[in-house]
């Protein structure tokens, strides 16, 4: 069976980022294991910006198993419409290990994260607030698969 792992920078989400993503990511059921994982944001203190990054990224490696196929949640990155994303996600699965989704904090990601990443994925150009792109990344997720599987989902919403 094939694992995702969505990685995302943040802590306490909203009650309504929790409730649609465990609604979205309840649905792939036993063919496909979806998880998000929190990591802990670093503090912004006396060591600046890049310290925190350091931290955040040291973090976020430290939850990436070996053999992870790293993709980073970027918007400066690539950009999909529906097929071509569940394409994408096609081919990220079938790399052997477990796919890992990562959402960076308020300020993105440092250059550890960055140089580890297999691929990155564009929601938009335009910046959401990371408890939103969580919620994006499931929705968008859920359906990729619903369009691979033929399921009616991607019909009907
Ligand atoms: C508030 S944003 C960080 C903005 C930061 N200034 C930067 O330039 O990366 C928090 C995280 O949400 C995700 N995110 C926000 N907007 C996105 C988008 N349009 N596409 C993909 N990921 C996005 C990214 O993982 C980002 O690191």
């Amino acid at each position: 069976m094939s694992q995702v792992l969505i990685l995302a920078v943040g802590h306490r989400p909203p009650a309504w980022v929790s409730a649609a993503c465990g609604d979205y990511l309840s649905r792939f059921g036993r063919r496909l294991k979806v998880e998000l994982k929190e990591i802990p944001p670093a503090r912004r203190s006396a060591g600046g910006l890049a310290a925190a990054l350091a931290q955040e990224d040291a973090r976020l490696l430290a939850a990436l198993p070996d053999s992870a196929w790293p993709v980073l949640l970027d918007s400066r990155g690539e950009q999909y419409d529906s097929e071509a994303l569940a394409d994408a996600f096609s081919g990220w699965l079938e790399h052997g290990g477990p796919l890992a989704l990562l959402i960076g904090g308020a300020d993105g990601f440092g250059p550890g994260v960055r140089a580890r990443a297999r691929a990155s994925w564009s929601l938009s150009r335009l910046t959401f607030p990371h408890m939103l792109a969580r919620v994006l990344v499931a929705e968008q997720l859920y359906r990729a698969w619903s369009l691979l599987h033929k399921l009616p989902y991607h019909r009907e919403h």
